[in-house]
Protein backbone atom coordinates (compact mmCIF):
# COMPACT_ATOMS: atom_id res chain seq x y z
CA UNK A 1 0.00 0.00 0.00
CA UNK A 2 0.97 3.12 -0.55
CA UNK A 3 0.07 6.45 1.49
CA UNK A 4 0.31 9.74 0.74
CA UNK A 5 3.77 10.38 0.89
CA UNK A 6 4.56 8.01 -1.55
CA UNK A 7 6.49 5.68 0.83
CA UNK A 8 5.18 1.89 1.36
CA UNK A 9 3.70 1.49 4.04
CA UNK A 10 6.20 -0.82 6.59
CA UNK A 11 4.83 -4.10 7.71
CA UNK A 12 4.52 -2.80 11.45
CA UNK A 13 7.40 -4.02 12.99
CA UNK A 14 8.91 -2.89 16.56
CA UNK A 15 8.54 0.89 16.80
CA UNK A 16 7.67 1.14 13.18
CA UNK A 17 10.46 -0.44 11.34
CA UNK A 18 9.51 -2.98 8.88
CA UNK A 19 9.67 -6.35 10.23
CA UNK A 20 12.42 -8.27 8.36
CA UNK A 21 13.32 -12.00 8.23
CA UNK A 22 17.45 -11.80 8.43
CA UNK A 23 17.72 -15.40 7.29
CA UNK A 24 15.53 -15.44 4.05
CA UNK A 25 17.40 -16.65 1.58
CA UNK A 26 15.01 -15.04 -1.18
CA UNK A 27 15.94 -11.59 0.83
CA UNK A 28 19.32 -12.05 0.75
CA UNK A 29 19.52 -13.44 -3.18
CA UNK A 30 17.44 -9.89 -3.53
CA UNK A 31 19.94 -7.97 -2.04
CA UNK A 32 22.75 -9.75 -3.18
CA UNK A 33 21.72 -8.65 -6.71
CA UNK A 34 21.36 -4.85 -5.78
CA UNK A 35 25.34 -5.29 -4.32
CA UNK A 36 26.12 -7.22 -7.36
CA UNK A 37 24.81 -4.20 -9.65
CA UNK A 38 27.00 -1.60 -7.46
CA UNK A 39 30.00 -3.87 -7.58
CA UNK A 40 29.16 -3.79 -11.50
CA UNK A 41 28.81 0.37 -11.28
CA UNK A 42 31.67 1.34 -8.91
CA UNK A 43 33.89 0.22 -11.96
CA UNK A 44 34.45 -3.18 -10.62
CA UNK A 45 34.09 -6.76 -12.37
CA UNK A 46 31.56 -8.89 -9.78
CA UNK A 47 32.58 -11.79 -11.99
CA UNK A 48 36.03 -12.11 -10.89
CA UNK A 49 37.12 -14.56 -8.47
CA UNK A 50 37.68 -12.16 -5.26
CA UNK A 51 34.35 -10.98 -5.93
CA UNK A 52 32.10 -13.83 -6.79
CA UNK A 53 30.77 -14.15 -3.43
CA UNK A 54 31.07 -10.66 -2.62
CA UNK A 55 27.54 -9.22 -2.85
CA UNK A 56 25.84 -12.24 -0.51
CA UNK A 57 28.68 -11.27 1.89
CA UNK A 58 27.90 -7.72 2.31
CA UNK A 59 24.10 -8.36 2.12
CA UNK A 60 24.89 -10.89 4.92
CA UNK A 61 26.80 -8.33 6.53
CA UNK A 62 24.52 -5.21 6.33
CA UNK A 63 21.30 -7.45 7.48
CA UNK A 64 23.44 -8.51 10.36
CA UNK A 65 24.48 -4.87 11.04
CA UNK A 66 21.00 -3.78 11.15
CA UNK A 67 19.52 -6.32 13.38
CA UNK A 68 18.92 -4.36 15.97
CA UNK A 69 15.60 -3.11 14.40
CA UNK A 70 14.34 -6.53 15.23
CA UNK A 71 15.07 -6.24 19.05
CA UNK A 72 12.80 -4.79 21.41
CA UNK A 73 14.89 -2.82 23.94
CA UNK A 74 11.99 -2.97 25.89
CA UNK A 75 10.92 -6.79 26.47
CA UNK A 76 15.46 -7.30 27.16
CA UNK A 77 15.01 -4.82 30.26
CA UNK A 78 11.56 -6.45 31.92
CA UNK A 79 13.21 -9.77 31.44
CA UNK A 80 16.08 -9.17 34.04
CA UNK A 81 14.16 -6.76 36.90
CA UNK A 82 14.79 -7.12 40.42
CA UNK A 83 13.13 -5.80 43.54
CA UNK A 84 16.54 -4.62 45.11
CA UNK A 85 16.72 -2.10 48.05
CA UNK A 86 20.14 -0.71 46.52
CA UNK A 87 20.21 3.21 45.57
CA UNK A 88 23.46 4.32 44.75
CA UNK A 89 24.28 5.05 41.00
CA UNK A 90 24.96 1.81 38.97
CA UNK A 91 27.42 2.25 35.93
CA UNK A 92 28.39 0.25 32.71
CA UNK A 93 31.13 1.72 31.77
CA UNK A 94 33.10 1.28 28.93
CA UNK A 95 30.13 -0.76 26.41
CA UNK A 96 31.36 -0.78 22.80
CA UNK A 97 29.35 0.49 20.24
CA UNK A 98 29.51 -0.20 16.50
CA UNK A 99 26.82 1.55 14.69
CA UNK A 100 26.53 3.14 10.53
CA UNK A 101 25.52 6.77 10.25
CA UNK A 102 22.50 7.62 8.57
CA UNK A 103 23.98 9.62 6.37
CA UNK A 104 26.28 7.85 4.44
CA UNK A 105 26.01 4.20 5.71
CA UNK A 106 29.47 4.41 6.91
CA UNK A 107 30.71 2.86 10.44
CA UNK A 108 30.80 4.93 13.87
CA UNK A 109 32.42 3.21 16.79
CA UNK A 110 33.34 3.85 19.98
CA UNK A 111 32.61 3.47 23.61
CA UNK A 112 29.23 3.83 25.94
CA UNK A 113 28.71 4.42 29.17
CA UNK A 114 25.64 4.13 30.98
CA UNK A 115 24.30 4.98 34.68
CA UNK A 116 20.79 4.70 36.37
CA UNK A 117 19.69 5.11 39.84
CA UNK A 118 17.28 2.23 41.38
CA UNK A 119 14.21 3.12 42.88
CA UNK A 120 13.33 -0.26 44.35
CA UNK A 121 13.81 -2.23 40.59
CA UNK A 122 17.62 -3.05 39.43
CA UNK A 123 18.56 -4.27 36.20
CA UNK A 124 20.48 -7.62 35.20
CA UNK A 125 23.88 -5.57 34.09
CA UNK A 126 24.35 -7.15 30.45
CA UNK A 127 20.75 -5.66 29.70
CA UNK A 128 22.28 -2.50 29.30
CA UNK A 129 24.93 -3.21 26.92
CA UNK A 130 22.19 -5.16 25.05
CA UNK A 131 20.13 -2.13 24.97
CA UNK A 132 23.10 -0.39 23.47
CA UNK A 133 22.93 -2.76 21.18
CA UNK A 134 19.48 -2.53 19.96
CA UNK A 135 19.81 0.92 19.55
CA UNK A 136 23.39 1.25 17.72
CA UNK A 137 22.94 -1.80 15.49
CA UNK A 138 20.75 -0.04 13.06
CA UNK A 139 21.10 3.62 10.97
CA UNK A 140 21.77 6.21 13.48
CA UNK A 141 22.51 9.65 14.61
CA UNK A 142 24.84 9.32 17.90
CA UNK A 143 22.50 12.05 19.15
CA UNK A 144 19.57 10.43 18.71
CA UNK A 145 21.45 6.79 19.65
CA UNK A 146 22.17 8.35 23.12
CA UNK A 147 18.14 10.07 23.66
CA UNK A 148 17.18 6.67 22.76
CA UNK A 149 19.13 4.27 25.14
CA UNK A 150 18.22 7.25 28.05
CA UNK A 151 14.67 6.86 26.92
CA UNK A 152 14.10 3.17 26.86
CA UNK A 153 16.16 2.85 30.33
CA UNK A 154 13.90 5.76 31.73
CA UNK A 155 10.37 4.34 30.53
CA UNK A 156 10.82 0.91 31.44
CA UNK A 157 13.05 0.99 34.64
CA UNK A 158 11.37 4.16 35.63
CA UNK A 159 14.72 4.95 37.93
CA UNK A 160 15.21 8.28 39.71
CA UNK A 161 17.48 9.09 36.65
CA UNK A 162 19.75 7.80 34.01
CA UNK A 163 22.81 9.02 32.50
CA UNK A 164 24.57 8.08 29.36
CA UNK A 165 27.71 9.05 27.63
CA UNK A 166 28.66 8.10 24.04
CA UNK A 167 31.93 8.93 22.50
CA UNK A 168 32.47 7.92 18.85
CA UNK A 169 35.01 8.04 15.90
CA UNK A 170 33.28 8.72 12.35
CA UNK A 171 34.36 7.07 9.94
CA UNK A 172 32.72 9.24 6.98
CA UNK A 173 34.69 11.94 9.34
CA UNK A 174 37.74 10.32 8.61
CA UNK A 175 38.03 8.44 5.40
CA UNK A 176 36.19 10.63 3.13
CA UNK A 177 34.83 14.15 3.64
CA UNK A 178 36.39 16.09 5.78
CA UNK A 179 39.22 13.84 6.58
CA UNK A 180 40.05 14.42 10.46
CA UNK A 181 41.70 11.54 11.58
CA UNK A 182 41.47 12.62 15.44
CA UNK A 183 38.81 13.84 16.05
CA UNK A 184 35.75 12.25 18.80
CA UNK A 185 32.01 12.83 18.91
CA UNK A 186 30.80 13.05 22.76
CA UNK A 187 27.03 13.24 23.04
CA UNK A 188 25.16 12.92 26.06
CA UNK A 189 21.70 12.71 27.88
CA UNK A 190 20.31 12.93 31.14
CA UNK A 191 17.49 12.44 33.56
CA UNK A 192 15.82 13.14 36.91
CA UNK A 193 18.78 12.83 39.18
CA UNK A 194 21.58 13.51 36.34
CA UNK A 195 20.40 17.09 35.80
CA UNK A 196 21.53 18.17 38.69
CA UNK A 197 24.88 18.84 39.05
CA UNK A 198 26.22 16.89 41.78
CA UNK A 199 25.32 13.55 40.67
CA UNK A 200 26.08 14.96 36.73
CA UNK A 201 30.18 15.46 37.98
CA UNK A 202 29.81 12.21 40.05
CA UNK A 203 28.89 9.95 37.32
CA UNK A 204 31.47 11.93 35.12
CA UNK A 205 33.72 11.73 37.39
CA UNK A 206 33.17 7.66 37.78
CA UNK A 207 33.34 7.29 34.14
CA UNK A 208 36.53 8.95 33.02
CA UNK A 209 38.70 6.84 36.27
CA UNK A 210 39.99 3.60 35.29
CA UNK A 211 40.73 0.91 37.54
CA UNK A 212 44.28 -0.56 37.34
N1 LIG B 1 24.84 15.38 14.01
C1 LIG B 1 25.37 14.30 13.43
N2 LIG B 1 25.88 14.41 12.22
C2 LIG B 1 26.43 13.31 11.68
C3 LIG B 1 26.47 12.07 12.32
N3 LIG B 1 27.09 11.20 11.50
C4 LIG B 1 27.41 11.89 10.38
N4 LIG B 1 27.01 13.17 10.48
C5 LIG B 1 27.11 14.32 9.59
O1 LIG B 1 26.06 14.37 8.67
C6 LIG B 1 26.37 15.44 7.80
C7 LIG B 1 25.75 15.25 6.45
O2 LIG B 1 26.00 16.46 5.77
P1 LIG B 1 25.84 16.68 4.21
O3 LIG B 1 26.43 18.03 3.88
O4 LIG B 1 24.44 16.42 3.80
O5 LIG B 1 26.72 15.51 3.61
P2 LIG B 1 28.17 15.57 2.96
O6 LIG B 1 28.17 16.50 1.78
O7 LIG B 1 28.59 14.16 2.68
O8 LIG B 1 29.02 16.24 4.14
P3 LIG B 1 30.56 16.10 4.51
O9 LIG B 1 30.68 14.91 5.41
O10 LIG B 1 30.88 17.37 5.21
O11 LIG B 1 31.34 15.90 3.23
C8 LIG B 1 27.87 15.56 7.82
O12 LIG B 1 28.20 16.80 8.42
C9 LIG B 1 28.33 14.40 8.73
O13 LIG B 1 29.49 14.70 9.47
C10 LIG B 1 25.92 12.00 13.62
O14 LIG B 1 25.89 10.95 14.27
N5 LIG B 1 25.38 13.13 14.13
ZN1 LIG C 1 28.25 9.80 7.85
Amino acid sequence: MINDKNIPDRDAGINGYQKVDRYNPELINNLSGHYYEVLKEIGENPEREGLLKTPERIAKAMLYLTHGYDLDAKEILTSAMFKEEYSQMVIVKDIEVYSMCEHHMLPFFGKAHVAYIPNGYVVGLSKIPRVVDVFSRRLQVQERLTNEIRDCIQQTLNPIGVGVVIECRHLCMSMRGVQKQNSVTTTSAFTGEFLKEKTRTEFLNLISSRIS
